[in-house]
């Protein structure tokens, strides 16, 4: 996707389906996620510019959505806006959100609500009953935009946690369509979930999908347990498999079945890209534009809390302070992509990590050569595949993370069997990612130890590793995960998928945990 798009300026017709359908064909696919693939960027001269938006849901998706040809409806990050940028080979349907929406269900109930609940409650979750109605209506919005966007008995992906009513609105509007749901981030701990004041809302929303998702089998049967205690709905007994075997609700005469299907990247693309002359070229450059230093650090994140970045810097700080990594040999880059700035915890982040920065190029540094260079901007693609082609360690410290793609970009992009992966056993990653250096980010002894190892690393035993990382990332890459999911919701011919061993069913009186 490059950067600058030309747009039109098409008025959405969203309460009125006859208009819509006359104006644009309907889709027999449908991808609903609370971004658009692109975000709308108003330059001071006025020109409109449509930029990548942050996250891995959009580097996941829109290779998806170039090869399922179909329609994208989600919000273009700013307010009031109902444009929708043209992107070739995909109908974009954009849902406006007013500046208070965006207050109140964006950065509220979605970022200081859920995002941190189902993330370990790192940050206090903030329960505003102003702020989960703004969520509804939003939902609903983003429904009925769904039901103007799908053809008759379409089938429409819903994404995540923004979204979670969508899946039993949509169905009401439109029994017709197969729905299904994907969760990005971690479906939280029962104990954690019980706080939410709409917890029973939010189950019941998402069993009106035919299919449920989630990164892990430990997400999908916390699902399970709570849509028998919160939703009185009879469920299948053992354990969900890795894309294999699913768990079943039964709502009604309706099954719900419930799966973990880990997302990925396209890998053969970055694996192609990083293999360029000029990507190769980038990287030597940077390594001289840092002095040649005798090792490289990344961490490359969107600035948020669950991220770690505190974590490695602060490790790294006391490597440096015991004297156990050498200032003049190393270099960290810190690429940190703004994110939901306006959200207080973020705000906090923010300052926190700047002034650890400041302090270890103050202890550390000297005036031609700072020991971490932060960037705090998005960085092009391309430029981006040098920094991973150009780093001897990947620091990937999350306190939680759904999956982190940005593990499997660093190893996709190393077909030179270079470099090394520190990775927090709290990722959805690391259920994959075994060969990596495994470090629990909570001990911060255990990933200094974990960042020495992988420093010191014997080329031979890092080539090891390597290999058997990009087996496991070149072989399961995004289009298996978008295979999977949609074979096992019935919606792509060409993937079958195998009897459900699930269906033997717990009623809600003989659950075991209760
Ligand atoms: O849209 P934003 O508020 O700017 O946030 C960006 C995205 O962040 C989250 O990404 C998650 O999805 C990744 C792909 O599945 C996964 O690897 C990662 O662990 C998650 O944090 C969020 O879930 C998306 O909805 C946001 O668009
Ligand atoms: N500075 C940065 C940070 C992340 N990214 C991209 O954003 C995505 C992050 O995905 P992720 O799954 O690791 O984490 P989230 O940001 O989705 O929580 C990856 O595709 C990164 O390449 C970027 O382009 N520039």
């Amino acid at each position: 996707m490059s950067a600058t798009r030309s747009h039109t300026s098409r008025t959405p017709q969203q309460n009125d389906p006859a208009t819509a359908v006359s104006d644009r064909q309907r889709a027999d696919f449908v991808v609903v996620a609370n971004r658009l693939p692109v975000d709308k960027e108003t330059l001071p001269d006025g020109t409109i510019r449509w930029k990548r938006s942050p996250g891995g849901l959009v580097t996941a998706l829109e290779p998806i959505l170039r090869s399922h040809t179909g329609a994208w409806v989600g919000w273009s990050g700013v307010p009031d806006s109902a444009e929708d940028p043209e992107i070739d080979g995909l109908q974009i349907h954009a849902v406006p959100l007013s500046t208070s929406e965006i207050a109140e269900y964006y950065e509220g109930f979605s970022n200081a609500t859920l995002w941190p609940l189902y993330h370990d409650v790192l940050v206090k979750p903030e329960y505003h009953r102003e702020w989960w109605d703004t969520y509804v209506e939003v939902n609903r919005r983003f429904a009925e935009a769904a039901s103007e966007a799908a053809a008759e008995n379409a089938v429409v992906w819903v994404q995540d946690y923004q979204l979670q009513l969508v899946p039993k609105m949509l169905r009401m509007l439109r029994p017709d369509l197969r729905i299904g749901f994907f969760l990005h981030i971690p479906f939280p701990p029962v104990e954690l979930f019980m706080q939410l004041p709409w917890r029973t809302e939010i189950v019941e929303g998402l069993l009106g999908a035919d299919l449920i998702g989630f990164h892990l089998p430990g997400g999908a049967q916390n699902f399970l347990y709570l849509a028998r205690r919160l939703a009185g709905q009879a469920t299948s007994k053992g354990s969900v498999g890795v894309r294999a075997k699913f768990g079943v609700v039964q709502v009604g005469f309706r099954t719900v079945r419930v799966g973990a299907f880990p997302i990925s990247i396209d890998s053969g693309d970055m694996d192609g890209k990083s293999k360029s002359r000029t990507v190769r070229g980038r990287a030597e450059e940077l390594r001289a534009e840092l002095g040649n230093p005798r090792k490289i650090l990344l961490g490359v994140d969107r600035l948020d809390y669950t991220k770690g970045i505190d974590v490695r810097l602060r490790a790294l700080s006391e490597l440096l302070a015991e004297n156990r990594v050498d200032p003049d040999e190393v270099a960290m880059i810190q690429l940190a992509t703004p994110s939901r700035e306006r959200v207080d915890s973020y705000v906090q982040m923010r300052a926190d990590i700047e002034q650890l920065v400041g302090n270890i190029n103050g202890r550390y540094g000297s005036v031609s050569r700072p020991i971490v260079q932060y960037i705090h901007r998005p960085v092009p693609r391309d430029e981006l595949i040098s920094f991973y082609v150009a780093a001897d360690v990947m620091l990937v410290t999350p306190l939680r993370d759904g999956m982190n793609l940005v593990a499997k970009e660093y190893v996709a992009c190393r077909s030179d069997l270079g470099g090394a992966l520190v990775l927090s056993e709290f990722t959805g990653a690391a259920a994959e990612l075994r060969s990596a250096y495994i470090a629990n980010p909570y001990d911060l002894e255990g990933v200094k130890d974990a960042i020495l190892s992988a420093v010191e690393q014997d080329p031979d035993e890092g080539r090891r590793r390597m290999r058997s990382l990009r087996r496991q990332v070149l072989a399961h890459d995004v289009s298996r995960w978008a295979k999977s999911f949609l074979g096992a919701l019935g919606a792509d011919t060409e993937v079958s998928y195998g009897p459900n061993r699930g269906l033997d069913l717990v009623p809600d009186s003989e659950d075991p945990q209760d």
